[in-house]
Protein backbone atom coordinates (compact mmCIF):
# COMPACT_ATOMS: atom_id res chain seq x y z
CA UNK A 1 0.00 0.00 0.00
CA UNK A 2 1.45 3.54 -0.93
CA UNK A 3 2.46 5.61 2.46
CA UNK A 4 -0.25 8.13 3.05
CA UNK A 5 2.71 10.39 3.79
CA UNK A 6 3.62 10.17 -0.08
CA UNK A 7 0.28 10.90 -1.18
CA UNK A 8 -0.65 13.86 0.88
CA UNK A 9 2.72 15.33 0.37
CA UNK A 10 1.79 15.34 -3.17
CA UNK A 11 -1.32 16.27 -3.38
CA UNK A 12 -0.56 19.38 -0.87
CA UNK A 13 2.48 20.32 -3.61
CA UNK A 14 -0.07 20.30 -6.65
CA UNK A 15 -2.63 22.36 -5.23
CA UNK A 16 0.27 24.96 -3.89
CA UNK A 17 1.81 25.06 -7.51
CA UNK A 18 -1.51 25.72 -8.93
CA UNK A 19 -2.06 29.06 -6.72
CA UNK A 20 2.30 30.47 -6.28
CA UNK A 21 2.77 33.26 -4.15
CA UNK A 22 3.75 36.18 -6.06
CA UNK A 23 6.49 38.20 -4.95
CA UNK A 24 6.42 40.49 -2.65
CA UNK A 25 2.74 39.58 -1.43
CA UNK A 26 1.88 39.53 2.09
CA UNK A 27 -0.88 38.29 3.39
CA UNK A 28 -2.46 38.88 7.10
CA UNK A 29 -5.67 36.97 8.63
CA UNK A 30 -6.76 40.20 10.20
CA UNK A 31 -9.87 41.61 11.69
CA UNK A 32 -12.05 39.37 9.57
CA UNK A 33 -9.48 37.21 7.30
CA UNK A 34 -7.74 37.79 4.88
CA UNK A 35 -8.65 40.54 2.24
CA UNK A 36 -6.97 42.08 -0.97
CA UNK A 37 -7.40 42.74 -4.75
CA UNK A 38 -9.75 40.26 -5.84
CA UNK A 39 -7.98 38.74 -8.61
CA UNK A 40 -4.62 38.62 -6.21
CA UNK A 41 -6.46 36.78 -4.08
CA UNK A 42 -6.25 33.07 -5.29
CA UNK A 43 -3.23 31.86 -3.11
CA UNK A 44 -4.42 32.68 0.24
CA UNK A 45 -7.75 31.51 -0.84
CA UNK A 46 -6.63 27.88 -1.76
CA UNK A 47 -4.40 28.22 1.55
CA UNK A 48 -7.40 29.10 3.71
CA UNK A 49 -9.08 25.93 2.59
CA UNK A 50 -5.98 23.97 3.11
CA UNK A 51 -6.60 25.71 6.74
CA UNK A 52 -10.24 24.77 7.29
CA UNK A 53 -10.02 21.27 6.29
CA UNK A 54 -7.48 20.82 9.01
CA UNK A 55 -9.50 22.52 11.33
CA UNK A 56 -12.37 20.30 10.71
CA UNK A 57 -9.90 17.45 11.14
CA UNK A 58 -9.04 18.54 13.90
CA UNK A 59 -12.16 18.88 15.21
CA UNK A 60 -13.05 15.23 14.75
CA UNK A 61 -14.38 15.84 11.02
CA UNK A 62 -17.05 18.57 12.48
CA UNK A 63 -17.84 20.48 9.80
CA UNK A 64 -16.24 23.97 9.57
CA UNK A 65 -16.97 26.81 7.24
CA UNK A 66 -15.20 29.10 4.38
CA UNK A 67 -16.89 32.29 3.20
CA UNK A 68 -15.19 34.38 0.36
CA UNK A 69 -16.46 37.97 0.70
CA UNK A 70 -15.24 41.22 1.08
CA UNK A 71 -18.45 42.28 2.88
CA UNK A 72 -18.69 46.55 2.49
CA UNK A 73 -15.38 47.08 0.51
CA UNK A 74 -14.80 48.01 -2.82
CA UNK A 75 -16.08 45.27 -5.39
CA UNK A 76 -12.86 44.39 -6.81
CA UNK A 77 -11.68 43.34 -3.36
CA UNK A 78 -12.38 39.86 -1.71
CA UNK A 79 -11.57 38.11 0.96
CA UNK A 80 -11.69 34.89 2.99
CA UNK A 81 -12.37 33.78 6.09
CA UNK A 82 -13.27 30.50 8.01
CA UNK A 83 -16.13 29.94 10.55
CA UNK A 84 -15.26 27.06 13.48
CA UNK A 85 -17.83 24.61 13.99
CA UNK A 86 -19.29 26.25 16.38
CA UNK A 87 -20.54 29.10 13.84
CA UNK A 88 -18.12 31.56 15.33
CA UNK A 89 -15.18 32.92 13.85
CA UNK A 90 -12.29 30.29 13.42
CA UNK A 91 -10.41 30.47 16.95
CA UNK A 92 -7.62 32.94 17.44
CA UNK A 93 -5.01 29.97 18.04
CA UNK A 94 -4.94 29.23 14.72
CA UNK A 95 -4.23 32.55 13.20
CA UNK A 96 -0.30 32.61 13.18
CA UNK A 97 -0.50 29.40 11.33
CA UNK A 98 -2.82 30.74 8.61
CA UNK A 99 -0.90 33.77 8.56
CA UNK A 100 2.24 31.51 7.80
CA UNK A 101 0.64 29.06 5.51
CA UNK A 102 -0.85 31.93 3.44
CA UNK A 103 2.70 33.84 2.88
CA UNK A 104 4.83 30.18 2.77
CA UNK A 105 7.09 31.37 -0.37
CA UNK A 106 7.28 27.92 -1.93
CA UNK A 107 4.89 24.96 -2.40
CA UNK A 108 7.53 22.89 -0.20
CA UNK A 109 7.91 25.21 2.73
CA UNK A 110 4.05 24.81 2.57
CA UNK A 111 4.43 21.04 2.92
CA UNK A 112 6.40 21.37 5.57
CA UNK A 113 4.46 24.06 7.36
CA UNK A 114 1.50 21.59 7.19
CA UNK A 115 3.11 18.55 8.26
CA UNK A 116 4.60 20.23 10.91
CA UNK A 117 1.19 21.92 12.67
CA UNK A 118 -0.50 18.56 11.75
CA UNK A 119 2.14 16.95 14.52
CA UNK A 120 1.99 19.73 17.07
CA UNK A 121 -1.86 19.56 16.91
CA UNK A 122 -1.80 15.94 17.10
CA UNK A 123 -3.77 15.85 13.72
CA UNK A 124 -3.45 12.55 11.59
CA UNK A 125 -2.89 13.46 8.02
CA UNK A 126 -3.94 10.78 5.32
CA UNK A 127 -6.69 8.63 7.55
CA UNK A 128 -7.91 9.44 10.74
CA UNK A 129 -11.97 11.14 10.71
CA UNK A 130 -12.68 12.68 7.54
CA UNK A 131 -13.12 16.24 6.79
CA UNK A 132 -16.10 18.44 5.76
CA UNK A 133 -16.03 22.27 4.98
CA UNK A 134 -19.29 24.33 3.79
CA UNK A 135 -18.38 27.18 0.63
CA UNK A 136 -20.29 30.33 0.53
CA UNK A 137 -19.39 33.27 -1.66
CA UNK A 138 -21.27 36.88 -1.89
CA UNK A 139 -22.09 38.08 -5.43
CA UNK A 140 -18.88 39.33 -6.19
CA UNK A 141 -17.12 38.56 -9.75
CA UNK A 142 -14.08 36.87 -8.58
CA UNK A 143 -16.38 35.15 -6.22
CA UNK A 144 -16.55 31.55 -8.50
CA UNK A 145 -12.66 31.48 -9.17
CA UNK A 146 -11.76 32.32 -5.53
CA UNK A 147 -14.02 29.40 -4.48
CA UNK A 148 -12.35 27.00 -7.23
CA UNK A 149 -9.04 28.21 -5.40
CA UNK A 150 -10.37 26.98 -1.77
CA UNK A 151 -12.08 23.68 -3.17
CA UNK A 152 -8.51 22.72 -4.59
CA UNK A 153 -6.97 23.90 -1.14
CA UNK A 154 -10.01 21.65 0.52
CA UNK A 155 -9.31 18.91 -1.53
CA UNK A 156 -5.45 18.65 -1.06
CA UNK A 157 -6.06 17.36 2.18
CA UNK A 158 -7.00 13.84 1.72
CA UNK A 159 -10.45 12.64 3.49
CA UNK A 160 -11.35 16.41 3.12
CA UNK A 161 -14.45 17.30 1.51
CA UNK A 162 -16.11 20.67 0.25
CA UNK A 163 -19.52 21.19 0.07
CA UNK A 164 -20.78 24.57 -1.99
CA UNK A 165 -23.62 25.85 -0.31
CA UNK A 166 -23.82 28.73 -2.98
CA UNK A 167 -24.28 32.28 -2.71
CA UNK A 168 -25.13 33.41 0.64
CA UNK A 169 -24.93 36.20 3.12
CA UNK A 170 -21.96 35.60 5.78
CA UNK A 171 -24.45 34.98 8.35
CA UNK A 172 -26.09 32.44 6.86
CA UNK A 173 -23.58 30.44 6.27
CA UNK A 174 -22.12 30.81 9.70
CA UNK A 175 -25.89 29.81 10.80
CA UNK A 176 -25.45 26.64 8.13
CA UNK A 177 -21.82 25.72 10.31
CA UNK A 178 -23.68 26.12 13.39
CA UNK A 179 -26.82 24.21 13.21
CA UNK A 180 -25.39 21.21 11.18
CA UNK A 181 -23.07 20.20 14.29
CA UNK A 182 -25.74 20.73 16.35
CA UNK A 183 -27.89 17.92 14.44
CA UNK A 184 -30.84 20.66 13.41
CA UNK A 185 -32.13 21.54 10.40
CA UNK A 186 -29.62 23.44 8.80
CA UNK A 187 -30.21 24.15 4.72
CA UNK A 188 -31.37 27.73 3.64
CA UNK A 189 -35.25 26.93 3.51
CA UNK A 190 -34.64 26.03 6.97
CA UNK A 191 -33.19 29.18 7.84
CA UNK A 192 -35.60 30.91 5.98
CA UNK A 193 -38.25 29.04 7.82
CA UNK A 194 -36.33 29.79 11.49
CA UNK A 195 -36.49 33.36 10.48
CA UNK A 196 -39.87 34.01 9.33
CA UNK A 197 -41.81 31.66 11.52
CA UNK A 198 -39.93 33.18 14.50
CA UNK A 199 -40.40 36.54 13.25
CA UNK A 200 -44.56 36.03 13.09
CA UNK A 201 -44.47 34.32 16.43
CA UNK A 202 -43.14 37.25 18.26
CA UNK A 203 -45.74 39.61 16.35
CA UNK A 204 -48.40 37.02 17.14
CA UNK A 205 -46.80 38.00 20.77
CA UNK A 206 -47.00 42.00 20.88
CA UNK A 207 -49.64 42.75 23.17
CA UNK A 208 -52.61 43.74 21.46
CA UNK A 209 -53.15 44.16 18.30
CA UNK A 210 -54.12 47.76 17.79
CA UNK A 211 -50.78 48.86 15.87
CA UNK A 212 -52.68 50.13 12.41
CA UNK A 213 -50.45 53.26 11.55
CA UNK A 214 -49.41 51.58 8.03
CA UNK A 215 -46.53 53.95 7.85
CA UNK A 216 -45.14 51.98 10.76
CA UNK A 217 -45.40 49.11 8.59
CA UNK A 218 -43.44 50.59 5.87
CA UNK A 219 -39.69 49.97 5.95
CA UNK A 220 -37.54 50.34 2.84
CA UNK A 221 -34.24 48.45 2.83
CA UNK A 222 -30.61 49.53 1.09
CA UNK A 223 -29.48 46.16 0.17
CA UNK A 224 -26.30 47.66 -0.59
CA UNK A 225 -26.32 45.92 -4.14
CA UNK A 226 -25.44 42.84 -2.43
CA UNK A 227 -26.92 39.48 -1.57
CA UNK A 228 -28.43 40.69 1.14
CA UNK A 229 -30.73 42.93 -0.68
CA UNK A 230 -31.38 39.70 -3.18
CA UNK A 231 -32.30 37.11 -0.07
CA UNK A 232 -34.29 39.71 1.13
CA UNK A 233 -36.78 40.06 -1.98
CA UNK A 234 -37.03 36.06 -2.08
CA UNK A 235 -38.61 36.25 1.65
CA UNK A 236 -40.45 39.19 2.28
CA UNK A 237 -43.68 38.32 0.86
CA UNK A 238 -43.24 36.01 3.76
CA UNK A 239 -43.08 38.33 6.26
CA UNK A 240 -46.09 39.07 7.23
CA UNK A 241 -46.91 42.71 9.18
CA UNK A 242 -44.47 44.57 7.44
CA UNK A 243 -44.14 45.94 4.20
CA UNK A 244 -40.97 45.84 2.38
CA UNK A 245 -39.49 47.50 -0.02
CA UNK A 246 -36.25 46.80 -1.39
CA UNK A 247 -33.69 49.32 -2.94
CA UNK A 248 -30.20 48.87 -4.34
CA UNK A 249 -31.24 44.76 -4.04
CA UNK A 250 -28.30 43.34 -6.40
CA UNK A 251 -30.61 42.62 -8.88
CA UNK A 252 -28.62 43.18 -12.40
CA UNK A 253 -28.04 46.58 -13.33
CA UNK A 254 -29.20 48.25 -10.47
CA UNK A 255 -26.00 49.48 -9.00
CA UNK A 256 -23.03 48.92 -7.86
CA UNK A 257 -21.58 46.73 -5.06
CA UNK A 258 -21.33 48.85 -1.47
CA UNK A 259 -20.61 51.87 -4.20
CA UNK A 260 -22.16 54.82 -2.17
CA UNK A 261 -25.03 52.57 -0.23
CA UNK A 262 -24.66 50.21 1.94
CA UNK A 263 -24.38 50.14 5.72
CA UNK A 264 -21.02 50.87 5.99
CA UNK A 265 -21.27 54.02 3.71
CA UNK A 266 -24.41 54.88 5.53
CA UNK A 267 -22.88 54.91 8.92
CA UNK A 268 -19.78 56.76 8.01
CA UNK A 269 -20.95 59.22 5.68
CA UNK A 270 -23.90 60.16 7.78
CA UNK A 271 -25.58 60.85 4.38
CA UNK A 272 -28.55 59.14 2.47
CA UNK A 273 -27.50 56.12 0.18
CA UNK A 274 -27.65 55.88 -3.92
CA UNK A 275 -31.25 55.49 -4.93
CA UNK A 276 -32.82 57.03 -2.12
CA UNK A 277 -35.00 60.28 -1.82
CA UNK A 278 -37.22 63.03 -1.72
CA UNK A 279 -39.96 60.20 -2.00
CA UNK A 280 -38.61 58.47 0.98
CA UNK A 281 -38.90 61.27 3.18
CA UNK A 282 -39.98 60.03 6.96
CA UNK A 283 -40.04 56.19 5.90
CA UNK A 284 -38.10 53.84 8.50
CA UNK A 285 -34.86 52.95 6.17
CA UNK A 286 -32.71 49.99 6.97
CA UNK A 287 -29.19 49.51 5.44
CA UNK A 288 -27.45 45.97 5.23
CA UNK A 289 -23.31 46.07 3.98
CA UNK A 290 -22.43 44.21 1.16
CA UNK A 291 -22.09 40.71 2.96
CA UNK A 292 -25.44 41.14 4.95
CA UNK A 293 -23.75 41.03 8.61
CA UNK A 294 -24.46 44.53 9.23
CA UNK A 295 -27.52 46.77 9.85
CA UNK A 296 -27.84 50.51 10.67
CA UNK A 297 -31.09 52.47 10.17
CA UNK A 298 -31.53 55.95 9.01
CA UNK A 299 -34.66 58.56 7.90
CA UNK A 300 -34.46 61.11 5.42
CA UNK A 301 -35.82 64.27 7.00
CA UNK A 302 -36.09 67.03 4.57
CA UNK A 303 -36.21 67.18 -0.07
CA UNK A 304 -33.47 69.54 -0.79
CA UNK A 305 -31.05 67.96 2.27
CA UNK A 306 -29.04 64.42 1.83
CA UNK A 307 -27.96 64.36 5.72
CA UNK A 308 -29.70 61.93 7.64
CA UNK A 309 -30.68 60.88 11.00
CA UNK A 310 -28.90 57.55 11.45
CA UNK A 311 -29.39 54.68 14.21
CA UNK A 312 -26.38 52.73 14.79
CA UNK A 313 -24.81 49.80 16.05
CA UNK A 314 -25.12 51.50 19.69
CA UNK A 315 -28.67 52.35 19.50
CA UNK A 316 -30.02 49.19 17.84
CA UNK A 317 -28.47 47.36 21.21
CA UNK A 318 -29.84 49.74 22.83
CA UNK A 319 -33.25 49.26 21.65
CA UNK A 320 -32.97 45.27 22.49
CA UNK A 321 -31.34 45.86 25.66
CA UNK A 322 -34.59 47.37 26.43
CA UNK A 323 -37.16 44.15 25.23
CA UNK A 324 -35.27 41.80 27.14
CA UNK A 325 -35.36 44.00 30.08
CA UNK A 326 -38.68 44.32 29.52
CA UNK A 327 -39.88 40.44 29.17
CA UNK A 328 -37.11 39.77 32.10
CA UNK A 329 -38.81 42.15 34.29
CA UNK A 330 -42.01 40.52 33.30
CA UNK A 331 -41.02 36.99 34.65
CA UNK A 332 -39.49 37.68 37.75
CA UNK A 333 -40.78 40.85 38.83
CA UNK A 334 -39.21 44.45 38.38
CA UNK A 335 -37.97 44.80 42.14
CA UNK A 336 -37.59 41.28 42.88
CA UNK A 337 -33.85 41.19 43.61
CA UNK A 338 -34.14 37.43 45.28
CA UNK A 339 -35.61 34.41 44.69
CA UNK A 340 -35.87 35.38 41.06
CA UNK A 341 -37.74 32.55 38.91
CA UNK A 342 -35.82 33.26 36.12
CA UNK A 343 -32.23 34.73 37.41
CA UNK A 344 -30.48 35.89 34.29
CA UNK A 345 -26.62 37.09 33.71
CA UNK A 346 -27.33 39.89 31.42
CA UNK A 347 -24.25 41.54 29.90
CA UNK A 348 -23.50 43.86 27.22
CA UNK A 349 -20.37 44.14 25.23
CA UNK A 350 -19.41 47.09 23.43
CA UNK A 351 -16.25 48.18 21.55
CA UNK A 352 -14.10 51.88 21.98
CA UNK A 353 -15.84 53.18 18.85
CA UNK A 354 -19.51 52.74 20.70
CA UNK A 355 -20.77 56.09 21.15
CA UNK A 356 -20.14 57.67 24.52
CA UNK A 357 -23.92 58.62 25.20
CA UNK A 358 -24.64 55.05 24.39
CA UNK A 359 -22.28 53.81 27.49
CA UNK A 360 -23.68 56.54 29.56
CA UNK A 361 -27.06 55.17 28.46
CA UNK A 362 -26.75 51.47 28.95
CA UNK A 363 -25.07 52.29 33.08
CA UNK A 364 -27.87 54.75 33.65
CA UNK A 365 -30.07 51.44 33.12
CA UNK A 366 -27.88 49.40 35.45
CA UNK A 367 -26.66 47.26 32.72
CA UNK A 368 -23.05 45.08 33.15
CA UNK A 369 -21.11 47.12 30.25
CA UNK A 370 -17.86 45.47 29.09
CA UNK A 371 -14.97 46.51 26.49
CA UNK A 372 -13.30 44.06 24.07
CA UNK A 373 -10.98 44.96 21.24
CA UNK A 374 -12.46 45.55 17.96
CA UNK A 375 -13.61 43.07 15.87
CA UNK A 376 -16.47 40.29 16.43
CA UNK A 377 -14.35 37.81 17.35
CA UNK A 378 -13.76 39.77 20.52
CA UNK A 379 -17.23 40.55 21.24
CA UNK A 380 -19.02 37.36 20.51
CA UNK A 381 -16.42 35.58 22.88
CA UNK A 382 -17.06 38.20 25.77
CA UNK A 383 -21.12 37.73 24.93
CA UNK A 384 -20.77 34.29 25.87
CA UNK A 385 -19.93 34.68 29.24
CA UNK A 386 -23.17 35.65 30.06
CA UNK A 387 -26.60 33.60 29.81
CA UNK A 388 -27.90 36.80 27.84
CA UNK A 389 -25.20 38.35 26.17
CA UNK A 390 -25.72 41.22 23.38
CA UNK A 391 -22.92 42.80 21.52
CA UNK A 392 -23.03 45.25 18.97
CA UNK A 393 -20.26 47.06 16.82
CA UNK A 394 -21.15 51.25 16.33
CA UNK A 395 -20.85 50.06 12.82
CA UNK A 396 -23.97 47.43 13.02
CA UNK A 397 -22.34 44.36 13.77
CA UNK A 398 -23.95 42.41 16.06
CA UNK A 399 -26.28 39.97 18.18
CA UNK A 400 -27.90 38.52 20.95
CA UNK A 401 -26.55 35.14 22.40
CA UNK A 402 -28.46 33.27 24.73
CA UNK A 403 -26.32 30.21 26.38
CA UNK A 404 -27.75 26.81 25.96
CA UNK A 405 -28.22 26.03 30.08
CA UNK A 406 -30.60 29.58 29.97
CA UNK A 407 -32.42 28.45 27.18
CA UNK A 408 -33.19 24.99 28.84
CA UNK A 409 -34.34 26.88 32.06
CA UNK A 410 -36.60 29.00 29.67
CA UNK A 411 -37.94 26.33 28.05
CA UNK A 412 -39.15 24.23 31.32
CA UNK A 413 -40.40 27.66 32.36
CA UNK A 414 -42.11 27.60 29.42
CA UNK A 415 -43.70 24.11 30.01
CA UNK A 416 -44.78 25.61 33.25
CA UNK A 417 -46.51 28.63 32.72
CA UNK A 418 -47.95 26.94 29.86
CA UNK A 419 -50.01 24.33 32.05
CA UNK A 420 -50.57 26.81 35.05
CA UNK A 421 -50.71 30.39 33.83
CA UNK A 422 -51.13 30.44 29.96
CA UNK A 423 -52.05 33.58 28.72
CA UNK A 424 -50.02 35.37 31.76
CA UNK A 425 -47.79 38.33 30.87
CA UNK A 426 -44.86 35.95 32.91
CA UNK A 427 -46.13 33.23 30.17
CA UNK A 428 -46.04 35.79 27.32
CA UNK A 429 -42.80 37.05 28.48
CA UNK A 430 -41.22 33.77 28.85
CA UNK A 431 -42.51 32.78 25.05
CA UNK A 432 -41.13 36.19 23.41
CA UNK A 433 -37.67 35.78 25.26
CA UNK A 434 -37.47 32.16 23.21
CA UNK A 435 -39.02 33.28 19.73
CA UNK A 436 -36.46 36.18 20.04
CA UNK A 437 -33.79 33.51 20.58
CA UNK A 438 -35.23 31.57 17.02
CA UNK A 439 -35.22 34.94 15.29
CA UNK A 440 -31.53 36.25 16.23
CA UNK A 441 -29.06 34.36 14.48
CA UNK A 442 -26.86 32.86 17.57
CA UNK A 443 -23.10 32.37 15.55
CA UNK A 444 -22.56 35.69 14.51
CA UNK A 445 -24.55 39.12 13.72
CA UNK A 446 -26.72 39.24 10.99
CA UNK A 447 -28.50 42.22 9.20
CA UNK A 448 -31.46 40.46 8.22
CA UNK A 449 -32.49 38.69 11.58
CA UNK A 450 -31.32 41.69 13.51
CA UNK A 451 -33.78 43.89 11.11
CA UNK A 452 -36.48 41.69 12.31
CA UNK A 453 -36.22 41.81 15.58
CA UNK A 454 -35.64 45.35 15.22
CA UNK A 455 -38.97 45.84 13.50
CA UNK A 456 -41.03 42.91 16.08
CA UNK A 457 -39.81 45.24 19.09
CA UNK A 458 -40.66 48.10 17.36
CA UNK A 459 -44.20 46.91 17.05
CA UNK A 460 -44.38 45.41 20.65
CA UNK A 461 -43.44 49.00 21.82
CA UNK A 462 -45.80 50.66 19.37
CA UNK A 463 -42.73 53.08 18.95
CA UNK A 464 -42.10 55.37 16.21
CA UNK A 465 -38.39 55.65 14.10
CA UNK A 466 -38.88 59.41 16.51
CA UNK A 467 -39.34 57.37 19.77
CA UNK A 468 -35.98 55.34 19.31
CA UNK A 469 -33.95 58.19 18.31
CA UNK A 470 -34.96 60.07 21.38
CA UNK A 471 -33.16 56.84 23.23
CA UNK A 472 -30.54 59.29 24.05
CA UNK A 473 -28.52 62.21 21.74
CA UNK A 474 -25.05 60.78 19.81
CA UNK A 475 -22.42 62.74 21.11
CA UNK A 476 -20.47 64.09 17.62
CA UNK A 477 -17.60 61.92 16.51
CA UNK A 478 -15.30 61.63 13.81
CA UNK A 479 -12.88 58.98 12.33
CA UNK A 480 -9.90 59.61 10.32
CA UNK A 481 -7.18 57.34 8.90
CA UNK A 482 -3.79 58.27 8.82
CA UNK A 483 -1.31 56.27 6.67
CA UNK A 484 2.09 55.85 8.67
CA UNK A 485 5.34 53.83 7.56
CA UNK A 486 4.09 50.93 9.80
CA UNK A 487 1.03 50.08 11.69
CA UNK A 488 1.80 47.97 13.94
CA UNK A 489 4.29 50.11 15.99
CA UNK A 490 0.93 51.03 17.84
CA UNK A 491 0.55 48.75 20.48
CA UNK A 492 -2.59 49.54 22.36
CA UNK A 493 -4.08 48.49 25.89
CA UNK A 494 -7.27 48.39 27.48
CA UNK A 495 -9.89 47.45 25.42
CA UNK A 496 -7.54 49.75 22.73
CA UNK A 497 -8.42 52.90 24.79
CA UNK A 498 -5.06 53.39 25.54
CA UNK A 499 -1.73 53.53 23.59
CA UNK A 500 1.28 51.59 25.54
CA UNK A 501 3.66 52.13 22.60
CA UNK A 502 5.62 54.20 21.02
CA UNK A 503 6.06 56.20 24.29
CA UNK A 504 5.06 59.26 24.71
CA UNK A 505 1.78 59.30 22.24
CA UNK A 506 -0.77 58.32 24.89
CA UNK A 507 0.51 61.52 26.72
CA UNK A 508 -0.09 63.58 23.79
CA UNK A 509 -3.62 62.31 23.33
CA UNK A 510 -4.14 62.81 26.79
CA UNK A 511 -3.10 66.28 26.79
CA UNK A 512 -5.09 66.90 23.39
CA UNK A 513 -8.37 65.30 24.95
CA UNK A 514 -7.92 67.39 28.40
CA UNK A 515 -9.19 70.81 26.33
CA UNK A 516 -12.91 69.29 25.74
CA UNK A 517 -16.00 68.88 27.22
CA UNK A 518 -16.85 65.21 26.95
CA UNK A 519 -13.53 64.88 24.95
CA UNK A 520 -12.69 61.09 24.20
CA UNK A 521 -10.43 60.16 21.73
CA UNK A 522 -8.19 56.79 20.71
CA UNK A 523 -6.27 55.64 18.05
CA UNK A 524 -5.06 51.96 16.94
CA UNK A 525 -4.13 50.21 14.01
CA UNK A 526 -6.95 49.00 11.80
CA UNK A 527 -7.64 44.96 10.93
CA UNK A 528 -8.16 45.13 7.72
CA UNK A 529 -6.39 48.46 6.31
CA UNK A 530 -2.94 49.99 6.12
CA UNK A 531 -4.12 52.64 8.32
CA UNK A 532 -4.01 54.18 11.82
CA UNK A 533 -7.96 54.73 12.69
CA UNK A 534 -8.56 58.03 15.06
CA UNK A 535 -11.60 58.12 16.62
CA UNK A 536 -12.42 61.38 18.63
CA UNK A 537 -16.01 62.55 20.46
CA UNK A 538 -16.59 66.07 21.92
CA UNK A 539 -19.70 68.21 22.82
CA UNK A 540 -19.01 69.79 18.89
CA UNK A 541 -18.66 68.68 15.77
CA UNK A 542 -16.49 71.43 15.67
CA UNK A 543 -14.22 70.02 18.75
CA UNK A 544 -14.54 66.77 16.91
CA UNK A 545 -12.88 67.76 13.97
CA UNK A 546 -9.85 69.88 15.64
CA UNK A 547 -9.65 66.84 18.19
CA UNK A 548 -9.22 64.10 15.42
CA UNK A 549 -6.91 66.28 13.17
CA UNK A 550 -4.42 67.28 16.14
CA UNK A 551 -4.23 63.56 17.61
CA UNK A 552 -3.56 62.55 13.62
CA UNK A 553 -1.06 64.90 13.36
CA UNK A 554 0.95 63.51 16.55
CA UNK A 555 0.58 59.99 15.29
CA UNK A 556 1.78 61.43 11.69
CA UNK A 557 4.87 62.81 12.88
CA UNK A 558 5.68 60.15 15.67
CA UNK A 559 5.18 57.34 13.17
CA UNK A 560 6.25 58.99 10.06
CA UNK A 561 4.93 59.29 6.80
CA UNK A 562 4.53 56.03 4.80
C1 LIG B 1 -13.87 51.15 13.10
C2 LIG B 1 -14.48 50.02 12.36
O1 LIG B 1 -15.61 50.13 11.89
N1 LIG B 1 -13.73 48.91 12.25
C3 LIG B 1 -14.21 47.73 11.54
C4 LIG B 1 -13.13 47.18 10.63
O2 LIG B 1 -12.04 46.77 11.43
P1 LIG B 1 -10.65 47.53 11.53
O3 LIG B 1 -9.78 46.59 12.33
O4 LIG B 1 -10.96 48.80 12.23
O5 LIG B 1 -10.19 47.79 10.14
O6 LIG B 1 -13.65 46.04 9.96
C5 LIG B 1 -14.01 44.96 10.83
C6 LIG B 1 -14.46 43.81 9.97
O7 LIG B 1 -15.59 44.12 9.22
C7 LIG B 1 -15.08 45.42 11.81
O8 LIG B 1 -15.35 44.37 12.70
C8 LIG B 1 -14.61 46.66 12.54
O9 LIG B 1 -15.63 47.16 13.36
MG1 LIG C 1 -19.90 42.57 6.48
Amino acid sequence: MADPGVEQRAALLAAASVFPLPDGARFSYGTAGFRAEGSTMAPAVCRAGIVAALRSLKLGGASVGLVITASHNPVGDNGVKIVDADGGMMSQAWEPFSDALANAPSPEALVELVLQFAKDEGITLGGGPSAQVLLARDTRPTGEYLLDAAVKGINAIIGATALDMGILTTPQLHWMVRSKNKSLKASEEDYFTQVTESFRHLLELVPDDKYGDELNKKLIVDGANGIGGLKLEEIKTKLTGLHIHVKNSGKEGEGILNESCGADFVQKEKVLPLGFGPEDIDVRCASFDGDADRLVYFRITSPGNTTIDLVDGDKILSLFVLFIREQLDAINGKDNQENKVLPTRFGVVQTAYANGASTEFLKNLGLEVAFTSTGVKYLHKKALEYDIGIYFEANGHGTVLFSDEFISRLESLTTKLSSIATGSAQHQAALRLLATSQLINQAVGDALSGMLLVEAVLQHKRWSFQNWCDLYTDLPSKQLKVKVKDRTSIVTTDAERRVCQPSGLQELIDTEVANYCHGRCFVRPSGTEDVVRVYAEASTMEACDILAKSVAQHVERILGYP
